[in-house]
């Protein structure tokens, strides 16, 4: 399967869900390949990935690599990086086909990988476009109360002209409540609405949540894999919750 992560809001864990979801597939027994699609370059980080004179995903959109030159095989999964780089590829990507480079990229060894898991930049440009195009499904991560009708508005937009011009396949897999604080009671209307918008675009909200925990950010900034090191984490059993319910999904 491959699976993006995205929505255009900035913050709301789309990184953070990415490096958690691969890290668990891959300790689960699955071959996993990360595809970091974010100028920022925070994926790549946060597993330590090289960015520097290395093929990394620009290089592929402009088709100046193979795909096998830009995988680096890492402890924590396989993975594309990008780097600042990346940021130039709205404007330079102007050819025709552009919407469809990362999916031709992919397309010979796709086959080699369970989970090809795509971490997309806070925008709806051509970047997003090329990873809803090569995806056979979207997930969401959204933080709490940030869920607005046009924010949902404009992302399902871009998903329907994708799936209507590029990849008629393409569907939402779900919403993830991310960075959740269960001391706030305010939840309960939160999750109500959520759950309405999502209805808006024929999504499910996933019934497991990810709280807010300092350890995300110490795990992080020190390349430090949540389920082999922070196995007692509240945050990291919340993350196993829902890749079962990902998983039992899919069955
Ligand atoms: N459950 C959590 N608890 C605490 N902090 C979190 C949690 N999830 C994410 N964060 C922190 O929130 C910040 C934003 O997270 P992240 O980078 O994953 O979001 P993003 O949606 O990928 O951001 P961007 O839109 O900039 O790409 C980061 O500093 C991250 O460490």
């Amino acid at each position: 399967m491959i699976l993006s992560v995205a929505n255009q809001k900035g913050g709301v864990a789309k990184t953070t869900s990415t490096l958690a979801i691969a890290s668990r597939l891959k300790q689960e027994g699955y071959k996993v390949l990360a595809i970091d699609l974010d100028p920022q370059g925070n994926l790549s980080e946060s597993v330590d990935a090289k960015q520097i004179e290395v093929p990394t995903v620009y290089e592929l959109l402009k088709e100046e690599i193979t795909v096998r030159e830009a995988i680096q095989s890492l402890n924590f999964f396989d993975i594309i990086p990008s780097n600042i780089m990346l940021a130039g590829a709205e404007q330079e990507l102007s050819a025709t086909g552009k919407e469809y480079r990362l999916k031709e990229a992919l397309e010979s060894i796709s086959i080699e990988y369970d989970y090809i898991i795509i971490d997309t930049p806070p925008s709806l440009g051509i970047l997003t476009v090329n990873a809803f195009t090569a995806s056979d499904e979207i997930l969401i991560p959204t933080t709490p109360g940030i869920f607005a009708v046009n924010g949902i508005e404009q992302l399902n937009n871009t998903i329907k002209n994708v799936k209507k011009y590029c990849n008629q396949n393409l569907k939402i897999n779900g919403i993830l409540v991310t960075r959740f604080n269960p001391r706030a009671n305010i939840n309960k209307s939160i999750k109500e609405l959520t759950e309405n918008l999502a209805e808006h675009i024929g999504a499910k909200v996933y019934n497991s949540y990810i709280r807010n925990s300092v350890v995300i950010e110490e795990s992080q900034a020190n390349k430090i894999n949540l389920f082999e090191n922070y196995k007692s984490a509240t945050v990291t059993s919340d993350y196993s919750n829902f890749i079962n319910e990902f998983l039992g999904e899919q069955l």
